[in-house]
């Protein structure tokens, strides 16, 4: 799914009023409808909802949705401030609240000494994306107090005092919502962990929004949605044998890490490689061979790797527990040096790369990298957030040709033609030792298959956080560990082969 601009969102609601018949006060009742929609799923009419309106149309669709929600039995109370012009739309719903009797109108004056009843919801609708400036003295004052309340909170499109397509101030005043219903698509700052957090869950609800303008539209912003996953999931052919999926060789370990070989190696054989290699120093033999054991054991050494022989047609997965032992540097770049085919490289492999800026022109061309923001900063630099970060990423994506697998919380796909794809799987329980290893492990697997650079990386990152997800659901995230992910890989290709009806 595309993802667009403040701006290009304003010009998708306008172009969509102008080519379809329907107006911008009917898209308002329709974004309204589908909150109801979620509201009543969510809560029942013992609750009371608090509305906070701003003066745009983001206010607009706070007064909209009070009236929907009085008209099905809500208890409904609405701050806002009469004094300040609305938007024509806004004015619209603000009147047709005012004209019932039931809901109550206050001035954001009132907010500290109104007696908030137990069972209240909180609304903010007080700035949608339409905010353009840090909001002034008395705004953040109420949203502050709002933060402080101990009621759930829903923000209408997007949490407000969040700007969103860019980083917020140092200490901006930003809406902490538990939810966020937002229309039409997500918004760039949902993704970046120093907005992220204050969105809670999001929902995002199709208001019908013109389907020309979004296929008409350019951008280099995508999220990584099931349809793109299934267009780029390939079936597994009857008519093959282990050659058709290639092979694939892990090179990972050292004494005290052959855990992560362990897990890279699962990784990769749980993701379809034909023939699986494993290159580790000789202190992981009967490990490697215990625990997998589909997988050929390659000796690179010792205790670490410090030389390793390679054949020239497998796909090559390089970096869990390597250390950064001379020896182990000085094999990973000879490597390197010999090699022109796409690899993948994390961890400590890409922390032999970080040690001098030439051997980053060591990579082959379309090769695949995955660092986390402290391994970004040691290959890249410093940046001052994940905004920038991102832009950096771009901009070395292109200038060496490869893809960049930025980890966080929404892992970031950049591609060589400027193109990001934002992941929407995964959850807080992958935040631990081992997860970058099976990563790499399933990139590898499917680059071997024959994905291209970019499928592999993408599918790639959407299958470990789905498997995470399912491992999350069965052990909890706080139990959950990076092999349970790896055993529910196996689950997570049932769920795509059961979406394929042609498979
Ligand atoms: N037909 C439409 O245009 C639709 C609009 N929708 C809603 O409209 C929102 C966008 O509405 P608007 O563009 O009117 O803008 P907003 O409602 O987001 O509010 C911004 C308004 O306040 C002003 N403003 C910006 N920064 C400010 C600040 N720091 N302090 C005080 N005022 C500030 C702006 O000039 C603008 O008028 C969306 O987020 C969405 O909620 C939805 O109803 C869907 C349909
Ligand atoms: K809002």
């Amino acid at each position: 799914m595309k993802i667009f601009s403040a701006q290009q969102i304003k010009k998708w609601d306008a172009f969509s009023i102008l080519n379809n018949p329907i107006s911008s006060l009917q898209l308002m009742e329709i974004a309204a409808g589908s909150c109801v929609e979620w509201i009543i799923k969510n809560y029942d009419p013992a609750h009371s909802f608090c509305f906070f309106c701003g003066n745009g149309n983001n206010g607009g669709d706070g007064f909209a949705l009070a009236r929907l929600l009085y008209e099905k039995g809500f208890d409904v109370t609405v701050f806002a401030d009469q004094n300040k012009k609305f938007s024509a739309e806004a004015l619209v719903n603000f009147e047709r609240c005012k004209a019932i009797s039931g809901i109550d109108i206050f001035g954001f004056e009132h907010f500290n000494d109104f007696s908030f009843n137990e069972s209240t919801v909180i609304i903010d609708a007080l700035f949608g994306i339409g905010l353009n400036r840090p909001v002034e003295e008395a705004t953040a004052k109420l949203i502050s107090f709002l933060n402080d309340l101990n009621f759930p909170k829903v923000s209408i499109d997007i949490p407000s005092g969040l700007i969103p397509d860019e980083m917020i101030g140092v200490n901006a005043a930003v809406f902490k919502a538990d939810h966020t219903l937002t229309f039409q698509s997500w918004k760039k700052s949902f993704f970046h962990p120093e907005s992220g957090i204050f969105c809670g869950k999001i929902q995002v609800f199709d208001i019908g929004l013109s389907k020309e303008f979004y296929t008409h539209e350019i951008t280099n912003d995508y999220i990584i949605d099931d349809s793109l996953i299934h267009e780029t999931y390939k079936p597994r052919s009857e008519f093959s044998h282990k050659g058709t999926f290639g092979k694939a060789t892990i090179v990972a370990g050292s004494f005290g890490k052959i855990g992560a070989a362990v897990m890279a190696t699962k990784a990769c054989l749980r993701s379809g490689s034909g023939i699986t290699f494993v290159t580790a120093p000789n202190c992981g033999y009967e490990i490697l061979q215990n625990s997998c054991p589909e997988a050929m054991f390659i000796s690179g050494g010792q205790n670490y790797i410090v030389d390793f022989d390679f054949e020239e047609n497998s796909t090559f997965g390089i970096g869990p527990g390597l250390g950064t032992h001379p020896g182990t540097e000085t094999a990973i770049l000879k490597f390197l040096k010999n090699t022109i085919k796409p690899v993948v490289i994390d961890a400590d492999a890409l922390n032999i790369i970080s040690e001098n800026s030439e051997h980053l022109k060591l990579l082959p061309k379309k090769s695949i990298i995955t660092p986390h923001p402290k391994e970004f900063e040691r290959l890249f630099g410093q940046t001052q957030n994940s905004f920038e970060r991102l832009r950096l990423a771009r901009q070395k994506a292109e200038e060496l040709q490869i893809f960049i697998v930025l980890k966080d919380h929404h892992t970031q796909v950049i591609t060589p033609q400027n193109q990001v794809y934002y992941n929407i799987t995964g959850n807080s329980g992958m935040a631990k030792g081992g997860s970058g290893d099976a990563l790499l492990g399933i990139i590898t697997a499917l680059l071997a298959q024959g994905y291209s650079s970019q499928h592999a990386a993408i599918f790639g990152v959407w299958l470990h956080g789905k498997a995470g997800d399912f491992a999350g659901e069965k052990f909890s995230k706080e139990a959950m560990l990076p092999s349970d992910l790896i055993e529910e890989i196996g689950n997570v290709f049932k769920f795509l082969a059961k979406k394929n009806p042609s498979d």
